[in-house]
């Protein structure tokens, strides 16, 4: 099978529910090893609560949910906690622990998950900060020090961490302004293309759906409505997505996409 078509998170019939509200019913989604696939969707529509089921932070009222061909809920621990190294996770805002500096937060994965030297510890967490375009002086600075778009960073080099197979990201150009979402958008295609990464993007950034995804998930009615790519969207025929993809913030997005040569 071609690497490109290996199917690395597959979800099936997925019911997420909170009480009496159902968030999800009968979801599906392949996500392919190596691609960057944006997760849209109306604010509330489960885009986060799908990620956290993915990663198995929540457990789904009915459904499957594999990632690299492992069920993830019903794992030992044992099984889980090797499974969990595969991939990293930004949550929304960086999730950064404030009381930590950036290199301890980077160091954090690395502390639960492996038995390292401090000094080694150090070194690799240094690389981490300085892949993801952080000055060396960050690495002393707490979160509130540093401007949003540098926390931004700083929890996507804590997502790097333990060198992942899978990255998630939670909004991560979320309250940048749009030249440090652009420079967002570079800094995730970069590392997805130099470390093979597969990056699992939950956006409402229209910009970033352009620039740097292969495909898009929405995410309407309970379900996966549709999936492709962002020429296959623009035919869709539903009304959120019609709006979405075809209203006057997409088509200034598709004119900045053009300008910039991006696919
Ligand atoms: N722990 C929880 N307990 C109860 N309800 C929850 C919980 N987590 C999420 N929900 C509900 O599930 C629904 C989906 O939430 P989710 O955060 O996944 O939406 P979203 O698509 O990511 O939205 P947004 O784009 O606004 O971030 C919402 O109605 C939310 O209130």
């Amino acid at each position: 099978m071609d690497k490109a078509d290996e199917t690395i998170i597959r979800v099936r019939g997925l019911v997420t529910r909170f009480g009496t509200h159902t968030v999800h019913n009968g979801l599906d989604l392949d996500v392919r090893r190596g691609e960057i696939i944006g997760v849209v969707g109306g604010s509330g529509t489960g885009k986060s609560v799908l990620l956290r089921a993915i990663v198995g932070l929540l457990e789904p009222n009915e459904g499957q949910i594999e990632v690299f061909g492992e069920t993830v809920r019903t794992n030992s621990d044992a099984q889980y906690r090797a499974l969990r190294r595969r991939w990293g996770v930004m949550f929304q805002d960086g999730a950064l622990f404030s009381s930590l500096t950036v290199r301890q937060n980077v160091e954090a994965p690395m502390r639960e998950q492996l038995t390292l030297p401090d000094d080694l510890r150090e070194t690799l967490a240094g690389i981490k900060v300085r892949m993801v375009g952080l000055p060396e002086n960050a690495m002393s600075k707490y979160p509130s020090e540093l401007s949003g778009g540098m926390r931004k960073r700083a929890g996507f080099a804590r997502a790097i961490a333990m060198d992942p197979e899978i990255v998630f990201l939670d909004e991560p150009t979320a309250g940048l302004d749009p030249i440090g979402a652009a420079a967002f958008d570079i800094l995730i295609k970069q590392l997805q293309a130099s470390l093979g990464l597969t990056v699992f993007l939950v956006t409402h950034d229209l910009d970033s759906l352009h620039a740097i995804c292969d495909r898009i998930a929405v995410l309407a009615d309970q379900k996966v409505l549709a999936v492709g790519t962002m020429e296959e969207m623009l035919q869709v025929d539903h009304p959120w997505v019609h709006e979405y993809f075809n209203g006057p913030r997409a088509r200034a997005a598709l004119s900045t996409a053009q300008k910039e040569g991006a696919p």
